[in-house]
């Protein structure tokens, strides 16, 4: 990466700055100290208040913190979206925020920053080639804002009626990793997505499979974050959440497998929030989703993501497996994924990264532990029995989609 770009962008006031590769910390706040970092000299910051910074990561690449610094934080204030840092508390900033510091007596006048994170590839942006056909309504760009085991995922511009809109490109190349069959797959995706109508499941804009074919390009709306960054930005979610989420996954996941489709590849990364109010998601990635009822469709390979895939599929020999991936294998992977949001664990690994084979002797050996909640409150009381219905080992008489939704519909009142 030839340049990182993390900016705070002063409301109403001249105090913009910018955090790159060279300069990865400053310090904010009335300290003489602090002015070289940037900021300023108002009377009403602590001497310390709060220092942001860039750290990198093999998976994220570069992420910005805030941390509050200082030493009363009941006089002095850090604020990311109006909520309050705790003494020493750290917080991953994410674009669009808004950071607000000052004194807690006077929060009408608290100093405000919007955060914009931009990871810049050099400083002009870079368009890449669209097919000519499409070149009206689609421009790509070079920066890549996410990266899949099969895809690269870009920034795109969709122009229509005269308007243009921020979208995204899926980007799939045949190569050596992506082989002609994996690829051939891969090519049903748009065709699937297009046929589907669903305000939780991801929109498909366009999309291109090259002549030879080599290239697959698939432009879809852009989403905010998935439900994996989420996660390990929360820590736990709290029941209210946990129902504000499963409601729509379920909803999606019922109106796939009222169509005879499981999508295969339930998972947090392939789950999005819109945007960054954080209150409808969509499924994304239909890479290995497919009708099960079609049997020209068969194909007797084990699919997924190690965590998620539930005892069936690891115990089916290769003759019995396809006839297996049915939607009770979606509705493992909402439990597990369920079981990991609300205590913070997960049901059979510390990591999440772990070897496919450790995890099925788990899965098929040990059993899953009870759902150690937090609290025995009666909302956690019912989503523990949900959940170990979601995780029952026997397929035929796992929870469905359609139940789960019955039951949180019915007991709406208890999660407001
Ligand atoms: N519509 C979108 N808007 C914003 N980011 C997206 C979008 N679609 C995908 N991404 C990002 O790109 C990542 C990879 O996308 P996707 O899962 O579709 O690719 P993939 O190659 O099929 O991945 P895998 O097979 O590893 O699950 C996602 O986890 C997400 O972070």
């Amino acid at each position: 990466m030839s340049q990182t770009i993390s900016s705070l962008l002063g409301r109403g006031h001249q105090n913009n700055f910018k955090l790159t590769e060279k300069q990865k910390s400053i310090m904010i706040g009335s300290d003489d100290s602090c002015r070289k970092g940037f900021i300023c000299s108002e009377t009403y910051l602590a001497p310390f208040h709060c220092r942001i910074y860039l750290q990198h990561d093999k998976i994220h690449g570069w992420k910005t913190f805030i941390q509050e610094k200082a030493m009363n934080p009941q006089r002095y204030v850090t604020m990311v979206n109006k909520d309050r840092l705790k003494m020493r508390e750290t917080r991953w900033l994410w674009d669009g925020e808004e950071v607000q510091i000052g004194r807690g007596d006077n929060l009408e006048n608290l100093l405000s920053f919007v955060f914009q994170n931009d990871l810049v590839r050099g400083n002009k942006m870079k368009m890449i080639e669209v097919p000519k056909c499409l070149r009206e309504r689609f421009n790509n760009c070079q920066d890549d804002i996410g990266f899949g085991a099969h895809s690269v995922i870009h920034r795109a511009f969709e122009t229509k009626l005269g308007e243009t809109r921020e979208c995204v490109c899926k980007v799939v190349t045949l190569t050596k990793k992506v082989s002609k069959e994996c690829f051939e797959k891969l090519c049903q995706e748009p065709k699937l997505l297009d046929s589907l109508n669903h305000s939780n499941i991801i929109k498909v804009l366009g999309y291109h499979i090259g002549n030879n074919p080599d290239r697959l390009l698939i432009w879809q709306e852009k989403m905010y974050c998935d439900l994996e960054k989420y996660f390990q930005r929360e820590q736990i979610i709290n029941p209210k959440k946990w129902y504000n989420i499963s409601f729509q996954v379920l909803d999606a996941l019922k109106y796939l497998h009222d169509k005879g489709i499981v999508h295969r590849d339930i998972k947090p990364e392939n789950i999005m929030w819109t945007n960054t109010n954080f209150s409808v998601l969509k499924l994304i990635d239909f890479g290995l989703a497919k009708n099960y009822k079609n049997e020209i469709e068969r194909d007797n390979e084990q699919v997924g993501t190690p965590l998620y895939i539930p005892p069936e599929i690891y115990r089916a020999s290769f003759t019995e497996i396809n006839d297996l991936y049915k939607p009770p294998v979606d509705i493992w992977a909402f439990g597990i994924l369920s079981f990991r949001f609300l205590t913070g664990q997960n049901p059979f690994f510390e990591k999440e990264k772990v070897d496919i084979n450790a995890v099925r002797d788990k899965v098929l050996k040990e059993g899953i532990s009870k759902v150690p909640l937090m609290e025995r409150r009666i909302n956690e009381r019912i989503i523990e029995l949900i959940i170990e219905q979601l995780l029952d080992y026997d397929p035929k008489s796992r929870v469905t989609a359609n139940e789960v939704m019955g039951i949180l519909t019915n007991l709406q009142k208890l999660f407001e």
